[in-house]
């Protein structure tokens, strides 16, 4: 609402109830291709929230947050379509960093007239990197590929819009683009619209500033092995890197061996038959998975329990995940956060094939 001069926001969270701004909100709304996965998605988000943190240096930007819609990993028979994020994540804590608000309140505010101002398809640029040299550059360009955007009679363009009805927008445009996030920020606030509400399409490199208290090495864990075994598109997209079950189970139980342990969680997404056949090459130990009741998995969904089985794996007293896998990153990260030593966190299973295996980068908190 407007009161004279300023401008007088309620995004409907309790950490921030209302705020008064000098200039009128503008809102940035985005959406990710759409076979990506659960952590994947939340890396994404990260990038785009230190975005609108570096928008909000220039005029006030809320972040509109894609809703999670029947992913392509989710398995289960539970109905899991347009979730808003208070289903995984603690809005407020969201609201700290920057500020945030669901898909469906956004709608709420739009009113009857569900238009997005304008969309931009970010794209890769035809041609590659071009002299195979990186520069930041971004062009807009026909588009290069289908982008599912389509244009009605009325020349509206039209999306799914995770399945929100009505909505539409009257300006599309592909954007080439190869660029750190940061190098959007004077292109979203000078070449687009006074009062634009824009959705960006793509990925973007990562930067971010943390604060902690807590020092390496206080952690401990329980007294178990945690693994993260990828399976499924990993044994096809990451083939060198993921080990077949046998070679697993054999650098299971050598760590379960010098760590002095025989209990080990494993955290995957194979098969129930993968999971039998390796526990038949670890029969002296005790193998745990968790495995939802249908009450929980109701309540929680494929993305809680993903969640669960991360954080269980972030407890223990050493860990193993799988190679470049977004959902053994966040581990690391829990990990590093709760305090481990990084040399029980930072590791990762080998492949079948013998020699190259370096383990993970230590991406470590700098203590101040
Ligand atoms: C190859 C790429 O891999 C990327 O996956 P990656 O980084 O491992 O990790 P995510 O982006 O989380 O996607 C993998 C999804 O598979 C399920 N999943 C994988 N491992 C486990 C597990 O241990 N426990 C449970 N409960 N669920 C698991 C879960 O739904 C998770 O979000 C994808 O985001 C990309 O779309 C693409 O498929």
């Amino acid at each position: 609402s407007k009161d004279d001069d300023q401008f007088v926001y309620d995004v409907g969270v309790k950490s921030t109830p209302q705020f008064v701004l000098s200039k009128p909100m503008r809102f940035l709304l985005y959406e990710v291709n759409p076979g990506e996965g659960f952590n994947l998605r939340r890396d994404v988000y990260m990038r785009i929230a230190n975005l609108v943190l570096f928008l909000n240096k220039i005029e006030p930007w809320t972040l509109v947050l894609p809703p999670w819609d029947n992913l392509y990993h989710w398995r289960s028979p539970v109905e899991q379509s347009s979730l808003p994020w208070s289903t995984f994540f603690d809005l407020d804590s969201l609201n700290r960093h920057v500020s945030v608000m669901e898909f469906h309140d956004f709608l709420e505010d739009l009113g009857e007239d569900k238009k997005i101002d304008e969309v931009y398809y970010l794209q890769m640029y035809e041609e590659g990197w071009n002299s195979g040299k990186w520069r930041e550059r971004m062009d807009i360009r026909p588009c290069t590929q289908e982008t599912y955007f389509k244009q009605d009679e009325s020349g509206h363009w039209r999306w799914s819009y995770w399945g929100f009805e009505g909505v539409y927008s009257t300006n599309f445009t592909c954007l080439s683009i190869q660029s750190e996030s940061t190098h959007l920020v004077p292109f979203l606030t000078k070449n687009t619209t006074a009062r634009a509400e824009e959705l960006i399409h793509g990925e973007f490199s990562e930067w971010s500033t943390l604060y902690w208290t807590k020092e390496h090495g206080e952690a401990k864990g329980g007294p178990y092995l945690a693994v993260h075994l990828r399976r499924r598109d990993f044994l096809r997209g990451h083939k060198d890197s993921t080990p077949t079950l046998k070679e697993a189970a054999r650098q299971i139980e050598d760590i379960l061996n010098k760590l002095n342990l025989t209990t080990v969680f494993i955290a995957t997404d194979a098969p129930k038959s993968e999971f039998k056949q390796l526990k038949s090459y670890l029969s002296e130990y005790h193998l745990k998975i968790f495995e939802p009741s249908d009450d929980l998995l109701e309540k929680y969904k494929d993305g809680g329990v993903a969640i669960i089985d991360q954080w269980i794996c972030a407890h223990a007293r050493y860990f193993i995940g799988t190679s470049v896998s977004t959902f053994s990153f966040r581990i690391h990260e829990e990990r590093e956060i709760l305090g481990f030593d990084p040399h029980t966190t930072f590791n990762r299973f080998c492949g079948s094939k013998t020699g190259n295996c370096d383990q993970p980068t230590k991406w470590l908190i700098q203590y101040s």
